[in-house]
């Protein structure tokens, strides 16, 4: 498979944890994505190895604070070579242009989160977003596409009004995804695979489903072959 659309959470609280799950995968059929726990505490080197087993890796740090200081963690990544890096939308224009610039090489995709898919209306009410999640999904993703960036993180729900408003090579990255009647742990605004890839999502990111089953590299397996049969 040449364009791997699963993105696997290495949701792992150490690199020896992290090194014998990623054995279990295989590179062609997933890429991988290290956030902040497992990347706090195995640092740069786990990636280094994990790349030079041929993962794409999607370094998931979510950067958020003033323009210069996020444009320097943005470039830092991109000298480590990573396929795909993150910002928040929420740190505005003059954040998401200084973070666009700033790359060292355009072979790495920046890509910024719209509202975590953990969220839901009472949650954005209480924090003075009063608004339907859709409308401020857009307006984000809007404001990322205008300042270059590469796509935007969102829920597979809100990827097909994206979709009939940007350009079809930006790129839509769906959390939040979980199997029809499966555990939405703390996840709120979710989808299956196969409503993702219908919904218009370029890369579905995928953690416990994967990580916590019995047998990985097969539900990664079916995972695919589900999304392959959608796409025919
Ligand atoms: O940027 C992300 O990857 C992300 C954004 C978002 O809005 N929601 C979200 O769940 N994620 C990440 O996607 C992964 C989802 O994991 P599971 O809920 O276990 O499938 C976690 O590693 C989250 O950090």
């Amino acid at each position: 498979m040449n364009n791997p659309r699963i993105i696997v959470a290495l949701d792992f609280s150490n690199k020896k944890q992290a090194l014998e799950f990623a054995s279990k995968l295989d590179k062609n059929l997933c890429r991988i994505k290290i956030g902040k726990e497992l990347f706090t505490s195995a640092g740069p080197q786990l990636i280094e190895q994990l790349m030079s087993y041929g993962f794409d890796i999607f370094l998931d740090l979510k950067y958020h604070d003033i323009p210069n200081t996020v444009a320097n963690a943005c470039r830092a990544a991109s000298d480590l070579g990573v396929w795909m890096v993150n910002v928040h939308a929420l740190g505005g224009r003059k954040m998401l242009i200084a973070a666009q610039e700033a790359l060292s090489t355009k072979k790495t995709k920046l890509i910024a989160v719209t509202l975590l898919t953990n969220l839901n209306k009472s949650d954005l009410y209480e924090i003075g977003l009063n608004e339907e999640p859709i409308d401020i999904v857009q307006r984000l993703a809007l404001l990322a596409s205008d300042c270059g960036l590469d796509g935007v993180v969102c829920s597979a729900m809100e990827a097909p009004q994206l979709r009939k408003i940007i350009s079809k090579d930006f790129c839509l990255v769906t959390p939040g995804i979980r199997p029809l009647n499966g555990n939405k742990n703390d996840q709120a605004r979710v989808a299956t695979p196969q409503e993702a890839i219908q919904n218009g999502a370029d890369y579905l990111v995928i953690g416990r489903p994967i990580t916590q089953s019995n047998d990985p590299l097969l539900m990664l397996q079916q995972l695919n072959y589900e999304i392959e049969m959608v796409q025919l």
